[in-house]
């Protein structure tokens, strides 16, 4: 069958949250298209990590079965992690049920978790090779899924300030406009990865990124991408500086933010809202914004995250590893 879910999304859509059934006990999870962990909140943490949480209960649950030695141990871009113990468990999603999903008991998780009390783990959907767990890696809930799927997708409905949603197994024509453009991805890094080599600032030239590869990263807040990049999207925004004390990119919150357009495998251009890039206020007065779109490494691989998918609609294909995208109806 297939599986759909809100995607709601926390203050300043710094994360989006879905519920997740686990042993009849139904959690809010961040779903992530850049990790493999399905990882959750629960009763075997220490008390003061658990407070505010909800937290999954192996005890209670009727289906739940320890894995016996398997443990788990993930680290994220951002230098937060979890670590634990693994057993399986009944995993439904909106309808979408898998009988025998290896779920992540944590019994170490880092501050930023704790202190997020609204995400009560993740619920990771790249490629399994990515799986954390030993000494036997486990699959995806998507892996566990895909034969029973009426089609082998999954798409991300992300909205700035509104609830979207998640769906398995279906693709909601009336969420897009137009026909979804597709790409190939390469699945080798264990990421929906894909080439990214051309790039335009509001309607200004085509520029070139030789090389550049990106990841769809629904599990990362921002638009993470090349310097050269960065540098020619914000000389076009009037007060912008590189704030080492907040750690990037500001300019004032009244500063009128081009779109970007980014190539999505040499198929298409993606266009990224000028406004969904001006992220969220860093001063009380709200004056100075801090900026959605950021630089990584110069060379290196870009993620684009949370910021794009609010202004495009994305299905990921792991039956033929490919990634559809249209602008959001
Ligand atoms: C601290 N939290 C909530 C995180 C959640 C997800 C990620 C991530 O890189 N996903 N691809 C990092 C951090």
């Amino acid at each position: 069958g297939t599986g759909v879910v809100t995607a709601t999304p926390e203050q300043g859509d710094v994360e989006y949250l879905s519920p997740v059934t686990i042993g009849g006990q139904t959690i809010n999870m961040d779903f992530d298209s850049g990790s493999s962990d399905l990882w959750v909140f629960n009763t075997e943490l220490a008390a003061g990590s658990q407070a505010g949480h909800s937290n999954f209960n192996p005890e209670t649950s009727t289906t739940f079965q320890l894995l016996q030695g398997a443990s788990f141990e993930i680290s994220y871009g951002d230098g937060s992690g979890a670590a634990g113990n693994v057993g399986t468990d009944t995993v439904n999603i909106g309808g979408a049920t898998v009988t025998n999903q290896a779920v992540e008991l944590a019994t170490a998780v880092s501050s930023s978790f704790v202190q997020d009390t609204q995400s009560n783990g993740l619920v990771g959907l790249a490629f399994s090779k990515l799986n954390t767990i030993k000494p036997v890696q486990q699959k995806t809930f998507f892996d566990n899924a895909i034969a029973t799927l009426p089609i082998p997708v999954f798409t991300a409905d992300l909205r700035h300030a509104a609830v979207g949603a998640y769906e398995f197994g279906n693709i909601d024509s009336t969420k897009f406009n137009g026909s979804l453009s597709w790409t190939d991805v390469n699945a080798t890094s264990g990421f929906w990865q894909f080439s990214s080599q051309q790039f335009a600032v509001g309607t200004g030239p085509t520029m070139n990124l030789a090389g550049g590869q990106a990841i769809a990263d629904t599990g990362t807040t921002l638009m993470i991408a090349d310097p050269s990049i960065v540098n020619a999207y914000y000389s076009q925004v009037q007060g912008a500086v590189n704030n080492e004390t907040v750690g990037g990119v500001t300019f004032p919150c009244a500063a009128q933010l081009p779109d970007l357009a980014v190539d999505i495998g040499g198929n298409y251009m993606a266009t990224v809202r000028g406004d969904d890039i001006n992220f969220s206020p860093v001063d009380a007065a709200g004056t100075t914004c801090f900026g959605g779109l950021q630089a990584g490494t110069a060379g290196g691989l870009q993620i684009y995250g949370d910021i794009m998918f609010k202004s495009q609609f994305v299905a990921f294909n792991g039956g033929n590893n490919s990634i559809g995208m249209a602008p959001h109806q």
